[in-house]
């Protein structure tokens, strides 16, 4: 049990009190000096009990602060208390609940934006009194005072004892795969005028684009950010004869299967992976599953490399093609700096919500289309909105997070697999036959220039790899 160095009794005129970001107890009567007093107790309780919750779960840092909730505007606190344990009381439970911007996938795997969807943030009962009922009593009292059914629910990285829990006492156990951290439970989407539990939701979905081989992709932020669902094989026949095999879907990212549970974030794409399941499409054979097409590496690289580089060139050559104006894109998405850090979160200001941004001209369907001759004269300048990516070179950099630093100036082009050198002054070439790099090599034309220090520039850019 929590004990404190106070009485805990005259903050609790009820078991189960109610705590927003003004940090008094819903039930709080009392003058200045008073609400002075009771809202430095309410915090050193919401602050110890939150520790706790992190130590029971393992977290690095406490999800539930009374710093945390003062700047919240959307979040409360139930905390239960047993007046009678001890001299002052003992605070035993603590539930923290609030409403997300949600990005999230519908059991067909289509994505729906949930704006407020309500979310379950932390909950923690004292060892001492755990498996005796009270976790029910402090969620049903929260359920009825939210006005909230369980089902419509998110469950923000729930721990296996949680995920027992909403099972034991609610029914809930099939789960929506989501790439996000949060749980959804079947049914959540039933009734989207009420999806969010007290009947304000607002959400839509983005029509799917593409379907193959279950994977769901949609012109969505999820899909964009975390790629495709794998929907299982009831999906596949289910969608059977709509399936569409465009050559551009060899470029898709791969399948991933969303585990439930603070487990359930996203893994990093593998550049890789997905080469090589782009090759296992290749000659009508891609009608295996997700599963079957994984781990198989005997394929000829440097012919899927170049099957890619013909398509590529072959679809942007038949497209009217405009080159759009260099514009940065919005800022990758953040973990947010709460112990919630895998969840992605808008670049937008508080409240802070984990909403995925869509990204704004991304289009991941177009690849870069350099790759083996890099003298053949650039028919247009990709720029990272046309690859989706910066500096996203063929099989090169996909398991590196772009950051700034990483950006190429695209204003000058160079093919990749160029060596860019200045030379020392005096050596100037004059003929293209001078030029004694090797192939790879070219020299820099113009604005390039010396070092202060006299020296040349050794510009070294994505190299082929094959
Ligand atoms: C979004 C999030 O907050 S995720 C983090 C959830 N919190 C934690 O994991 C912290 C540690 N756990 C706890 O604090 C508590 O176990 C809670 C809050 C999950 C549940 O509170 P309790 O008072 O134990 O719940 P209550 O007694 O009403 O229900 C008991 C049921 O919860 C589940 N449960 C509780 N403890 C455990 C456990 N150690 N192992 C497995 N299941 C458990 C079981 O389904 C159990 O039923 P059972 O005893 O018949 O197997």
């Amino acid at each position: 049990m929590v004990e404190f160095r106070f009485d805990i009794k005259p903050l609790f005129s009820q078991p189960i009190i109610k705590v927003t970001s003004n940090l008094l107890p819903h039930t709080f009567r009392g003058d200045r000096r008073q609400s002075l007093d009771a809202t430095t107790k309410m915090s050193e309780i919401i602050d110890r009990l939150g520790q706790l919750s992190a130590t029971s779960q393992g977290l690095s840092k406490p999800v539930t602060t009374a710093q945390r909730l003062r700047m919240s505007d959307n979040q409360t606190i139930y905390l239960l208390a047993d007046s009678e344990a001890g001299h002052n009381g003992a605070v035993i439970g603590l539930l923290k609940v609030g409403t997300k911007d949600l990005y999230l996938f519908d059991e067909t795997g289509q994505t729906r934006k949930v704006e407020q969807a309500p979310s379950i943030l932390d909950f923690y009962v004292h060892e001492s009194r755990q498996r005796a009922g009270l976790g029910k009593r402090l969620f049903q009292t929260m359920l009825n005072e939210e006005q909230w059914t369980p089902l419509k629910c998110s469950v923000d990285r729930p721990s296996e004892k949680l995920l027992a829990f909403l099972s034991k006492h609610y029914g809930l156990q099939r789960v929506i795969p989501q790439a996000n951290n949060f749980v959804l439970y079947e049914g959540f989407f039933n009734d989207a005028a009420s999806a969010n539990g007290h009947g304000n939701a607002h959400e839509h979905a983005q029509s799917p684009q593409r379907t193959q081989n279950g994977l769901h992709i949609t012109n969505s932020p999820n899909t964009q950010l975390f790629g495709a669902t794998y929907l299982g094989e009831d999906s596949n026949r289910r969608r059977g004869s709509q399936q569409q095999t465009t050559p551009n879907a060899l470029l898709q990212q791969i399948t991933q299967i969303s585990p439930s549970g603070r487990y359930g974030a996203k893994r990093p794409t593998c550049s890789m992976a997905e080469i090589i399941h782009a090759g296992n499409s290749k000659g009508g054979k891609g009608n295996g599953s997700a599963e079957a097409n994984s781990g198989n590496g005997n394929h000829d690289i440097a012919e899927i490399a170049e099957q890619l580089q013909r398509q590529s060139l072959a679809d942007l050559e038949g497209s009217s093609y405009e080159p759009e104006p260099e514009v940065e894109p919005e800022a990758e998405p953040e973990a947010e700096p709460e112990p919630e850090p895998e969840v992605i979160t808008p670049p937008s200001p508080p409240p802070k919500s984990h909403t995925p941004t869509p990204p704004s001209v991304r289009s991941p369907e177009v690849a870069e289309s350099i790759v083996g001759d890099n003298r053949r004269p650039p028919a247009f300048q990709l720029s990272k909105q046309h690859t989706g990516m910066k500096n996203r070179s063929f099989g090169v950099g996909m398991a590196v997070m772009p950051s700034s630093k990483m950006e190429f100036d695209q204003m000058e082009r160079e093919d990749f697999g160029v060596v860019k050198i200045n030379r020392p002054p005096g050596h100037e070439v004059t003929s293209p036959g001078q030029d004694n790099t090797d192939a790879m090599s070219t020299v820099s034309s113009g604005g390039g220039g010396l070092t202060d220090q006299g020296y040349y520039d050794l510009k070294f850019y994505h190299n082929k790899l094959w």
